[in-house]
């Protein structure tokens, strides 16, 4: 369904001062499949977001290709910070049915289908008519997820959308994702810096190093079985806690 061929990103940088050009993403290849949970983990500046932006079309390839079977607006992205994408005077409501309006969908029926998603998303049927900043960040979460969920998406990207919350509310969040890849039949793109998280989540897991991959396979297999030196410190990292982030010194 989404498949990525060589994909790359590199940034010249000269209109910076000192700017030397960066290869953020370098030949990326690997096909993502209906229905499954994909993550992509990886050191800080190791390409995660520069690629994820790449599919769902906020920045072009430099180089490589990307194709997608489906309806562009079948692939939706929730980022880490909801309040980016959130109108603070709006109400919930709303901001959930805005995808709807904005396709042309009548008010009525855009509300009472926003309504219809905050409860497929577990939120309290009175946060409807509050505001952003009376809602907690695990509940702006899944107002981004049921914003997402307007256009019926085949494939949502998930980029660090549970680095900011508590590791409880984390665990409610990949419920609630796992649930709906079985409800809704749709892929997921995970990126996560919190490795020991993925293991009973993910079906398969692809590990990003400056910008190349350097281990794709099923989520088990190459977090326990890996012979990349890179996953092994990635993983030592995350159960030793010597660096939250990942791999860090191991350039
Ligand atoms: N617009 C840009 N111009 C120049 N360089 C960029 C730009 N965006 C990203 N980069 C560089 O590309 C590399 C990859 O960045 P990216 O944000 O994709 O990494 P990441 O793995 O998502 O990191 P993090 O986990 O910290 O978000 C980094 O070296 C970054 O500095």
């Amino acid at each position: 369904m989404l498949s990525l061929n060589q994909v790359s990103k590199h940034y010249d940088n000269k209109k910076q001062r000192h700017g030397k050009p960066v290869r953020a993403v370098h030949e990326v290849t690997f096909e993502l499949r209906p229905n499954e949970i994909f993550a992509l983990i990886g050191e800080s500046g190791s390409g995660k977001s520069t690629l994820a932006e790449m599919i769902v079309g906020l920045q072009k390839p430099t180089a490589g290709s990307i194709s997608w079977s489906e309806r562009p607006s079948s692939v939706q992205m929730v980022f880490q910070n909801p309040d980016r994408s959130m109108n603070p005077y709006w109400k919930i409501k709303d901001i959930i049915a805005e995808p709807l309006i904005l396709s042309k969908h009548k008010k009525k029926a855009a509300l009472e289908q926003a309504s219809r998603l905050a409860e497929k998303v577990k939120l309290p049927r009175d946060i409807l008519d509050r505001y952003p900043t009376e809602c907690s960040g695990g509940q702006k979460q899944r107002i981004a997820i049921a914003r997402a969920l307007t256009m019926s998406p085949k494939l949502l990207v998930a980029d660090e959308i549970t680095s900011a919350l508590d590791p409880s509310i984390e665990a409610e969040i990949m419920q609630l994702l796992l649930s709906l890849k079985h409800a809704e039949g749709m892929s997921i793109l995970y990126i996560t810096h919190r490795i020991e998280t993925i293991t009973s989540f993910a079906d398969r897991v692809a590990v990003m190093r400056n910008g190349v991959i350097e281990a794709l396979g099923m989520t088990n297999d190459v977090l326990l079985h890996s012979t990349s030196a890179y996953t092994q410190a990635l993983m030592n990292a995350c159960l030793y806690g010597d660096d939250k982030r990942g791999a860090g010194s191991l350039a």
